[in-house]
Parts: C-alpha cells; sequence; structure tokens
C-alpha cells in the first residue's frame, strides 16, 4: 500500500550550514488492509515519516509510493487527489472551533466541491460510525478529548480514503478514552477495509491493535515485522530498550544487577520460560518442577496478549549444578519452550 524506497530527509543545508538528516535510508512497506505502527525514541523521525506519506514533506531523495504512485512527481491537483485517497488524524485533533462537529466533518467535502446534500448524505453514517449523532451541532469546546478525536477520524474518513494515518491519535487521551479510540479504529480497519498507518511512541497502542511494526531509530528502520514476532523476540537494542517496560516479565533491579555471566559453585541459573503458540496452552511448570525437582522458584511472571495472541513469561531460578541443568536443558527441547538465560548468582 505504501512504500519507501531509499528515503532520505534533509533539513537546513542552506547558506553553509550542515543540513541535518532527520531520514537516512528507509526502505519499508507498509501492507495493505492491515494496521502497522511505526515506534521510535522522540526524534527519531517518525513524524517526518508519515508527512512524506500524504506529500506534506518531499524526500531529499528516494521514493515513496502510495499505491503505486510516486508522491515526488505529483503536481498541486495530484496531490489533492492524493489527500482524498490517504486520511490523517492528529495528536491534538485539528478541529475548526469556530465549526460544528457535522461541519468539521463536512469541510474536506466542501473541498472537494460537493453540493450541500450530497455532504449531508455522506456526514450523517460517519457522525453514526463514531457515535457522535447526537453531537452534530455541538462546538469542539463542547466536546471531550475522546470525541474530539471521534470527530478527526470521521473527518478523515469523509473522502472514503484507502489508507488513514495516525500521528499521535491518543497521545493526549486517558487509558479508557485510549481504548475506545483504539476500538473504532480497528472497527473502521476491518469494516472499510482501510489500511491504517500510525506512529506512536505508545508500545501499548502497537501492542493492543498493530498486527506489524516497524522500529525507527535515528532515521533508519532497525528492526520490523509481525508484531508479535517482534515484541515476543526483539532483536535490536532500540526495540528491546522501547519495550523493556511494557512486554513480559519484568525482574527486580536488585537481582538483576548481581547476575553473572557464568556460574560459580552454589550458584542458581536465572532463566526466563516464554510461552506462546502452543506452549501458551501446555501445564509446563508444574512438568517442569517435576522434572527438576521442588528446588525451582519462581521470582517474577506475566501474562499478556500481543496483537490478539497470547503469551506469557515466567522468570524461575534453580540450581545451576550440570545435572540440573541437562535436565532443564533436556526438558526444554522436548516441549519446545523457549528460554533465555538471563545470568546466574546465588
Ligand atoms: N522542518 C524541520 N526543520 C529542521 N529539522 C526538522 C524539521 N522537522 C523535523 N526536524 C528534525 O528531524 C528529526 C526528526 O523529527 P521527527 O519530528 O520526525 O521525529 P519524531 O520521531 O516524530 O519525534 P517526536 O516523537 O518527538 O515527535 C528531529 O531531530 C527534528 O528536530
Amino acid at each position: 500500500m505504501v512504500a519507501f524506497e531509499g528515503v532520505t530527509k534533509h533539513f537546513g543545508g542552506a547558506n553553509g550550514q550542515t543540513a541535518f538528516t532527520a531520514l537516512a535510508g528507509i526502505d519499508y512497506s507498509v501492507p495493505k488492509g492491515a494496521i502497522s505502527g511505526i515506534i521510535g525514541r522522540s526524534g527519531a523521525g517518525k513524524s517526518t515519516l508519515i508527512r512524506l506519506v500524504n506529500g506534506l514533506e518531499l524526500p531529499s531523495t528516494g521514493k515513496v509510493l502510495v499505491d503505486g504512485v510516486d508522491v515526488g512527481v505529483l503536481d498541486e491537483a495530484g496531490l489533492r487527489g492524493l489527500r482524498r485517497e490517504v486520511g490523517m488524524i492528529f495528536q491534538h485533533f485539528n478541529l475548526l472551533s469556530s465549526r460544528t462537529v457535522h461541519d468539521n466533518i463536512a469541510l474536506p467535502l466542501e473541498i472537494a466541491g460537493l453540493d450541500r446534500q450530497a455532504i449531508d448524505r455522506r456526514v450523517k453514517p460517519l457522525m453514526e460510525l463514531v457515535g457522535l449523532s447526537d453531537k452534530s451541532g455541538r462546538y469542539p469546546a463542547e466536546l471531550s478529548g475522546g470525541q474530539k478525536q471521534r470527530v478527526g477520524i470521521a473527518r478523515a474518513l469523509a473522502t472514503e480514503p484507502k489508507l488513514l494515518l495516525s500521528d499521535e491519535a491518543t497521545s493526549a487521551l486517558d487509558p479508557e478514552t485510549t481504548q475506545s479510540i483504539l476500538e473504532l479504529l480497528k472497527t473502521i480497519n476491518r469494516d472499510l477495509d482501510l489500511t491504517v498507518l500510525l506512529i506512536t511512541h505508545e508500545m501499548e497502542v502497537v501492542k493492543t491493535i498493530a498486527s506489524h511494526v516497524a522500529v525507527i531509530d535515528r532515521g533508519l528502520i532497525v528492526e520490523s515485522g509481525r508484531t508479535f514476532d517482534v515484541f515476543t523476540a526483539p532483536k535490536h537494542e532500540t526495540t528491546r530498550v522501547l519495550l523493556s517496560a511494557t512486554v513480559g516479565a519484568k525482574l527486580p533491579e536488585w537481582i538483576r544487577s548481581d547476575l553473572k555471566p557464568v556460574p560459580a559453585s552454589g550458584d542458581r541459573a536465572l532463566v526466563r520460560l516464554v510461552f506462546f503458540g502452543d506452549t501458551a496452552f501446555q501445564p509446563l511448570t508444574a512438568r517442569l518442577v517435576a522434572e527438576i525437582g521442588t528446588d525451582l522458584n519462581i521470582l517474577a511472571g506475566a501474562i499478556d496478549e500481543i496483537a490478539g495472541e497470547p503469551f506469557g513469561s515466567l522468570v524461575v531460578s534453580y540450581p545451576a549444578d550440570p545435572a540440573t541443568l541437562e535436565r532443564a536443558n533436556r526438558f526444554y527441547q522436548e516441549t519446545g519452550l523457549a528460554t533465555e538465560v538471563l545470568g546466574y548468582g546465588a
């Protein structure tokens, strides 16, 4: 649906100043029909990347293709056409305070030149879709944050786009309102067959609704894939740091700081057991206890759902003597239980 091909973006550089590189060479495809998330630290280049998709910025080099069309070569009329195909929602909603709910939603249709009746025919079902039929004549100042974002979503959908861009759309909302907006995005993705590309610094958002994720760091995509795969087995250090507070069981710092890479005599092994797919539904912990004996401590645990799939992790410790380690490793091989040795300690 959207393809970035060798995209760079440099800002400044005029009058002999050094240019700042916001995007350093992005190659990435957004799958059609999916909800995809782009995550990254502040300043990583998320906003710049998403603004390239609807031509609010143009790449310094490389191409951005939307449904096969090169955004960089479009003239004014071409850009207007593109923006009818690509809706966008924003962190601070960007509603016009002097217009009612109805008239905010109607704005892109007025710009497209539809007459009043055609506009009303389109706006009414949109207000129903986002649950604001009873707020038609209200002004933005009379709405809650969640209601304002619903207006933003309805406005973005007014021209029946194929792609919806979301720039931190839930970052200004409380957790409960965030959930209801995410539910709405899920519903429109499914019912309107709308591809959604969202940027966020909130890992929970991606974990809840995005089937695919890409991690951006200093203007480069450093990791991408199915959200479940990336979140359960992050490969890049940046991904690990971003996810450290979001996914799985966390070890208290006082245990983590004392861990050694090799066991001394009498030490215990600290091991993270990861349950997903088949292993999420089997009583493997009880079997592990039966296998290696009752000297097994559970130090931390969490059960989670990532992009709709169950995922659990448990940090356990047991004696790091060769016989116990051998029995445990055999058990992991036989059952397919994924594990990660965190280290050794007393
Ligand atoms: N118009 C501009 N002129 C100069 N520098 C810019 C411009 N727009 C963005 N930048 C710089 O490019 C870098 C990437 O910015 P961008 O807004 O894309 O990051 P971000 O990941 O969206 O960050 P945040 O989460 O804080 O919004 C930043 O260092 C920013 O200062």
